[in-house]
């Protein structure tokens, strides 16, 4: 990573609170064109809330963010997607009564820039934008059937391709392979490593280790809403504090193997 690299995220000592409750604690973080950075923890370590607050799902209490040389805080979650940051939710987020297609069309219809109600109507550049979504992670076969009939890998697919289908700048994953098999998990790290290549630039939350550490250019930890380690994929197991508090000894031993001879399990 040189210096010159050009910043597309910069958030600052940002806090979110519930109630007494500060579920993010001062959290910084900046995140470079083309990087892909991992952010692990332990449950409730505010990670989601973090993504939350960064992608204006709900406002910061404090602190700022900006992306793209726009300054975010405050600003809707429909505005800043229009600027370029799409995400995927933890839990499938989609609309079950319609179609695969119609999901993406709707993405990529209010994702790109602002539209009103009533009057949609699909362009040419829409239908485009969709068809290479779909094609992209493999959905284009399944364009017409109810969403609510997925498989659970279709469903994660579904909420990338509508995330992609809104050509953005910046992507934030919410534990992509959670509830997946070992299959399944290296499918969806075949298709980051695309979207790598293609030069997103991806900010990802996962608990299943061997995917966070395989793809990620840097990794940071999470706990009680603050960052207690930053640095490289091969530094984590080595960190004291993150095996106390997160990995535990059994994984720290498995971690250095995977980076050893490139074997772990989930
Ligand atoms: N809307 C809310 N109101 C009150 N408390 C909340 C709300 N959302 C999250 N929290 C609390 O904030 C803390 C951080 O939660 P968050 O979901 O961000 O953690 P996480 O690191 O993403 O956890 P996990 O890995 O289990 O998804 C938790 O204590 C959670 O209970």
């Amino acid at each position: 990573m040189t210096d010159d690299t050009a910043t597309l995220l910069e958030c600052d000592n940002v806090v979110k609170r519930f109630g007494s409750l500060a579920a993010v604690d001062g959290m910084s973080l900046t995140v470079r064109q083309g990087e892909v950075v991992g952010i692990g923890g332990p449950n409730g370590a505010g990670k989601t809330t973090f993504f939350d607050v960064v992608t204006g799902v709900t406002p910061a209490t404090d602190g700022r963010i900006v992306f793209d040389g726009h300054d975010i805080a405050g600003l809707g979650a429909d505005r800043i997607c229009q600027l370029g940051i799409a995400r995927t939710f933890q839990l499938n987020a989609a609309f079950e009564s319609l179609t695969v297609r119609e999901n993406i069309d709707i993405a990529a219809y209010f994702g790109r820039s602002r539209r009103a109600i009533p009057g949609i109507r699909l362009g040419k550049d829409v239908r485009e934008q969709t068809d290479e979504a779909l094609a992209f992670v493999g959905l284009a076969d399944k364009a017409d059937a109810a969403v609510g009939q997925l498989p659970v890998l279709d469903r994660k697919l579904l909420m990338i391709a509508g995330a992609i289908a809104t050509k953005p700048k910046l992507l934030f994953l919410d534990e992509p392979v959670g509830g997946l098999n070992t299959t399944e998990i290296d499918h969806i790290i075949g298709l980051v490593e695309r979207l790598k290549a293609d030069g997103l630039t991806v900010v990802l939350i996962e608990h299943v280790m061997r995917f966070l550490l395989a793809l990620s250019s840097r990794v940071l930890i999470m706990h009680h809403g603050k960052k207690i380690f930053e640095g490289l994929p091969t530094e984590v197991a080595e960190d004291p504090v993150v095996v106390e508090t997160y990995l535990g000894e059994a994984t720290r031993k498995r971690l250095k193997s995977f980076f050893a001879d490139g074997e772990v399990g989930a």
